[in-house]
């Protein structure tokens, strides 16, 4: 496991960025996702206590729903939170690229490693957590958590008129394809660097970075570490709290 006292590559402290400021469309009608609950519990405390689990981290910051700031500020302040970690909360923007730059603009200069991790994946262990960290630490710019893909994977073109079906026009070589999740860990000043210069619509943290001809690297991702972006992921997250409790004996 990491440990803040581990001399880093590229600074002392690590903090964690969480960008939750998304309406979570896909999700269905109701709150903004972040704040819609799992078990009873807001989804973005699930997603804190994640990034705080790891001793690694002493500073979190939420980027929040723009006009949901105090809200959110509340429910840090209702939900037992380690002490040893700090929570900032900022507003976030209309994109996730804009939420987590809005976060990082609120980065103290003490923290050489970041953490760039979605609401949207509360479930993520602390195991995947660390070895994000620790790879950073090792000396890699970025790193991502990743698995495999179960389903094969195909490109498609477009239509030829419309209500037609889409043509296959590929099928990539699956064994050499990730699915990659959050937490994304990098170096600071390379993390900073990416969102200052990269301006096309990028879906993740990593491929910013890749545009700047760095080395991104990946490590074990988890299962649980998926995202909630559909009605049946809150099924499937509710049911793997029910079964952490049951592991728990409480
Ligand atoms: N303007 C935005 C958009 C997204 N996010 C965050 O980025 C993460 C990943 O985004 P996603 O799962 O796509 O969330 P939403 O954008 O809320 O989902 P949807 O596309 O279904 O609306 C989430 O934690 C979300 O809150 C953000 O901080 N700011
Ligand atoms: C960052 C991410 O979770 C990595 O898989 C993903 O790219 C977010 O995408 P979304 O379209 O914002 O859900």
């Amino acid at each position: 496991m990491s440990d803040e006292s581990r001399p880093s590559s590229s600074g002392a402290r690590t903090a964690a960025v969480i960008p939750a400021a998304g309406r979570g469309v896909r999700l269905g009608p109701g709150a903004p996702k972040a704040l819609r609950t799992l078990n009873g519990t807001p989804m973005l405390i699930h997603a804190v206590r994640a990034m705080a689990a790891s001793r690694a981290v002493s500073l979190v910051i939420v980027v929040a729903p723009p006009e949901g700031a105090a809200e959110v500020r509340s429910l840090l302040d209702a939900h037992a939170l380690p002490e040893r970690t700090d929570f900032v909360v900022v507003p976030g923007g209309q994109t996730r690229q804009e939420s987590v730059k809005l976060g990082l603009d609120a980065l103290p200069p003490e923290y050489g490693t970041v953490l760039v991790h979605d609401a949207a994946r509360p479930l993520v262990p602390v195991d995947t957590v660390d070895a994000v960290i620790e790879a950073v630490r090792e000396g890699a710019p970025a790193v991502v958590p990743a698995l495999p893909l179960a389903d094969t994977v195909k490109e498609v073109g477009p239509a030829a008129a419309p209500g037609e079906p889409e043509p296959v026009v590929a099928t990539p070589d699956r064994a050499r394809l990730r699915a990659v999740q959050t937490p994304q860990g990098f170096d600071r000043a390379t993390l900073i660097r990416a969102h200052e210069t990269v301006t096309a619509d990028v879906t993740d943290d990593a491929s910013m970075v890749e545009q700047l001809g760095l080395r991104v690297v990946v490590v074990p991702g988890h299962e649980e570490a998926f995202k909630v972006t559909r009605p049946l992921d809150l099924v499937l997250a509710e049911a793997v709290l029910a079964r952490r409790r049951l592991n728990d004996g409480f």
